[in-house]
């Protein structure tokens, strides 16, 4: 995972020197966390986590492909909060911590509306980027390896810059993904934002919708419908 937090001693701004309350015991237990696209496949597995860990989540999500099914078990509760909202809209919620998923994973969606695709990835990172400035709050977008396109050198190390198709069907998803992390390494630099990002892949598990469209679940779906349809 990439991270900065204000060490680069080049032209990078130091970050605003967070209050000492944010490491007191009280301030821990009582962050407010927003995690966006938060109802969707890994969205909810890091809500159930943060809600386990006794933070206060708010999830924004338009349920694209998520579902607030995944999500139930959190509803009512008093640290918890859902908000139906695109993120290509500016959200103002006074948070300490952001975690930005909203972004369609699976190739079958991500290519339905490829200009909306992008617009999250471009738009919806800078709306998050822009809460992150005025709250001061700590922000992770999720990647994806698809930020090496089709790599010239393997295995990728993360310094790799990648091979990418800037005009191809999926050119949506890789080039957004390289520009939302271009728009995060830029707000380091230039606003001192403290930022996390996590090139996520080829993930599975509970809540993924089983025609997703993604290695693992078609590999999975094939074999099943191979046993019990053949
Ligand atoms: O415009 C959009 C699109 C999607 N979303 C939401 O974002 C969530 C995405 O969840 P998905 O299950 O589709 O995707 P995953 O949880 O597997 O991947 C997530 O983490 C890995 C990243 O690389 C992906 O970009 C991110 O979507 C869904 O809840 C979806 O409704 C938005 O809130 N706004």
């Amino acid at each position: 995972m990439a991270q900065s937090n204000g060490d680069h001693s080049s032209a990078a701004k130091p970050p605003p020197t967070p209050s000492p309350l944010r490491f007191s015991k009280f301030f821990q237990s009582n962050m407010r966390i927003l995690v966006t696209g938060g109802a969707g496949f890994i969205g909810s597995h890091l809500v159930d986590k943060l809600m386990e860990n006794e933070k206060n989540v708010i999830v924004a999500d338009n349920y694209f492909t998520g579902s607030k099914d995944n999500l139930k078990k959190w509803i009512g509760h008093p640290r918890f909060e859902l908000i139906r909202h695109d993120v290509t809209e500016p959200l103002l919620v006074e948070v300490d911590q952001i975690y930005h998923l909203a972004c369609p994973a699976s190739p079958i969606f991500y290519k339905y509306n490829p200009v909306k695709t992008i617009k999250t990835n471009v738009i919806g990172t800078l709306n998050m980027l822009g809460l992150a400035k005025r709250v001061g709050a700590r922000i992770l977008l999720t990647s994806t390896s698809e930020v090496y396109g089709d790599p010239l050198i393997h295995p990728q190390e993360e310094s790799y810059w990648g091979n990418v198709n800037p005009i191809g069907v999926r050119s949506c998803y890789d080039e957004g993904k390289r520009v939302a992390e271009t728009l995060m390494f830029d707000y380091h630099r230039q606003h001192g934002i403290e930022i996390r990002i996590a090139r996520i892949f080829n993930t599975y598990g509970p809540r993924m919708n089983i025609d997703d469209g993604r290695v693992v679940s078609n590999f999975i779906a094939q074999a099943l419908r191979w046993v019990y349809f053949s």
